[in-house]
């Protein structure tokens, strides 16, 4: 079972219009309605590959009851743990032509005093976890160190730790000790105020990552150790909804990591994760995957770079 945190879970809108127009009344074409927050998008990508997930999900008010009895109503296991406040709505436009525009409030003011439930939840969960997943932001004004004692205890119960976290929280994970950070190339410099990858990924390391493994869109993926870089290509010509890509990709990482933690092949690892982000563009929403593509890309032979 694999523990997905999504510290900052949302009602994920996608309003799908004809154009996208900025200063201009715009009807909506078609409007999905998910549980969402990146953990939530990758707990539903590894329910789809049939592995069990159990999420854990800080809620409060009537948005909050709709994201619970909506993850419930897509077979999903998960501890709502009660935060004061409304749980947040994430709006993502979308056309045929241009880059999806995501709004994204900023979530609930959750005091230190409500995380601690949170930390009970995920500590009780560890024992019969195979890995533990701590994705996407925190709600505005919540400290970074708010996930420090999940990835803590993960760490010391032996459990595999992937943190898709940015800003401060990226840091703290990392001293934390998460087993691997997967930051995007933007995220790691604005984290590590690094302009140079590997600079930054140094930095990570440093800290206590034990692998850096930075999404690079179109660039590829790759993963750095003290002593390599390994790095694969993106999938070529894949055109459609980029938005929850990333989550895929991390979903595709997991799935690869925990498969093979004896000894786990980073370059098979990068390979899943390209192909289900790339698999996650060919769908309308974030949270999904064409499983047939997934596959498909992940057989395709791709070049994989392997620097000491
Ligand atoms: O959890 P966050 O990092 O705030 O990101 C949330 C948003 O990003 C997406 O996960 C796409 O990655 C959306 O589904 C939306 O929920």
């Amino acid at each position: 079972m694999i523990v997905v945190v999504t510290p900052n879970p949302a009602v994920d809108v996608t309003y799908r219009v004809d154009e996208q127009r900025i200063g201009t009344t715009q009807r909506v074409r078609s409007v999905d309605r998910l549980p969402g927050g990146k953990g939530l998008n990758v707990a539903r990508v590894l329910a789809s590959e049939g592995v069990a997930t159990h999420s854990v999900l800080p809620l409060g008010g009537p948005s909050g009851t709709w994201v619970a009895d909506a993850v419930a109503a897509l077979g999903l296991t998960a501890t709502a743990v009660p935060v004061p406040g409304e749980t947040r709505t994430t709006v993502t436009v979308v056309d045929d032509h241009a880059h999806p525009t995501m709004f994204g409030e900023p979530g609930p003011t959750v005091p230190p005093v409500a995380w601690l439930p949170v930390d009970e939840a995920v500590r009780a969960l560890l024992p019969t976890a195979e890995a533990l997943v701590v994705s996407g932001s925190l709600p505005v004004g919540s400290a970074a160190e708010v996930v420090t004692p999940w990835i803590a205890d993960a760490v010391a119960a032996g459990v595999l730790v992937v943190a898709d976290c940015s800003g401060p929280a990226l840091l703290a994970a990392a001293d934390a000790g998460a087993t691997v950070c997967k930051p995007n190339r933007e995220e790691l410099a604005e984290a590590t105020g690094c302009a140079d990858e590997r600079d930054g990924a140094l930095a990570l390391l440093d800290r206590g990552a034990g692998i850096v493994v930075v999404s690079r869109g179109a660039d590829g993926i790759a993963a750095h150790t003290r002593t390599e870089v390994v790095e694969v290509a993106a999938v070529p010509d894949v055109t459609g909804n980029p938005t929850g890509a990333g989550d895929a990709a991390t979903a595709g990482l997991v799935l690869a990591l925990t498969r093979d933690t004896a000894d786990p092949d980073l370059a098979t690892a990068l390979r899943t994760a390209a192909a289900f982000g790339a698999a996650a563009v060919l769908r309308p929403v974030a949270g999904e995957i064409d499983r047939e593509a997934a596959h498909r890309f992940l057989t395709d032979p791709e070049p994989t770079r392997s620097t000491a």
